[in-house]
């Protein structure tokens, strides 16, 4: 049997979030090492994390860092990277987008007080007035059941992802957008998706002060 990727993180969502999502979307099981204190983060730098940062995934025979461009191997090996170069480069449009929002989110989640307070007005306005008309009006031109081509891709899974992460905070996000609110219920019936949504699976929930806390500690 091949081997499982390995995903070196925090017990949390953080940036590898996205990556549990795809590799899930994509039908691949995967192991988890979850470091818990800046000691065992500063081993990892000091050993295998090319530029001290993680995610970190251990994947055929490779060590990836960097988000991107482990999103894209995975993507491309589970061929949710497109059949050609322009519907490559609309796949990865679509994702460098909802990764700005999802962004955002990240920093949000780790703020408190005035600060998170404006950085859920900007969030609001972004998600209202940009991210989500963009996406809307994609699904409108396209016509399909996907945003790109005829199948599932990356973009996909990322849209999906963001959707429900911002209606964590904005319960209210699709009214106004009923081809995502159509978009939400197809992606989130699919089965490799429903099964990553139903409890028992590897998706972190949102932070806890108590997560928070020993996170900013990791990382300080
Ligand atoms: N370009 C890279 C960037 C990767 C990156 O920023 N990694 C960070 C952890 S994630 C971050 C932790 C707090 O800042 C977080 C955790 C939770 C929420 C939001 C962010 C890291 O390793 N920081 C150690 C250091 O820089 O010394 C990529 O796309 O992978």
């Amino acid at each position: 049997m091949a081997n499982k990727p390995i995903l070196h993180y925090f017990n949390g969502r953080g940036r590898m979030e996205s990556i549990r999502w795809l590799l899930a979307a994509a039908g691949v099981e995967f192991e988890e090492q979850f470091f818990e204190t800046k000691e065992e983060l500063q081993k990892l730098k000091a050993t295998v994390l090319l530029f001290q940062q993680v995610p970190m995934v251990e994947i055929d025979g490779m060590k990836l860092v960097q988000c991107r461009a482990i999103l894209h191997y995975i993507a491309e090996k589970h061929s949710l990277l497109g059949k050609d170069l322009k519907e490559r480069t609309l796949i990865i449009m679509y994702s460098e987008g909802t990764m700005e929002l999802m962004e955002l989110l990240m920093i949000y989640s780790v703020l408190t007080g005035e600060e998170q307070k404006q950085k859920l007005d900007e969030i609001t306005n972004k998600t209202k007035n940009r991210y989500f008309p963009a996406y809307e009006k994609v699904l409108k031109t396209h016509g399909q059941n996907f945003l790109v081509g005829n199948q599932m891709s990356l973009a996909d899974v990322q849209l999906i992802e963001t959707i429900l992460m911002v209606e964590e905070v904005i319960p209210d996000a699709l009214s106004g957008f009923p081809l995502l609110q159509a978009f939400k219920t197809r992606m989130s019936n699919i089965p490799t998706i429903k099964k990553f949504l139903a409890p028992g699976s590897k998706r972190k929930p949102v932070a806890d002060a108590k997560s928070l806390e020993n996170i900013r500690k990791i990382f300080s």
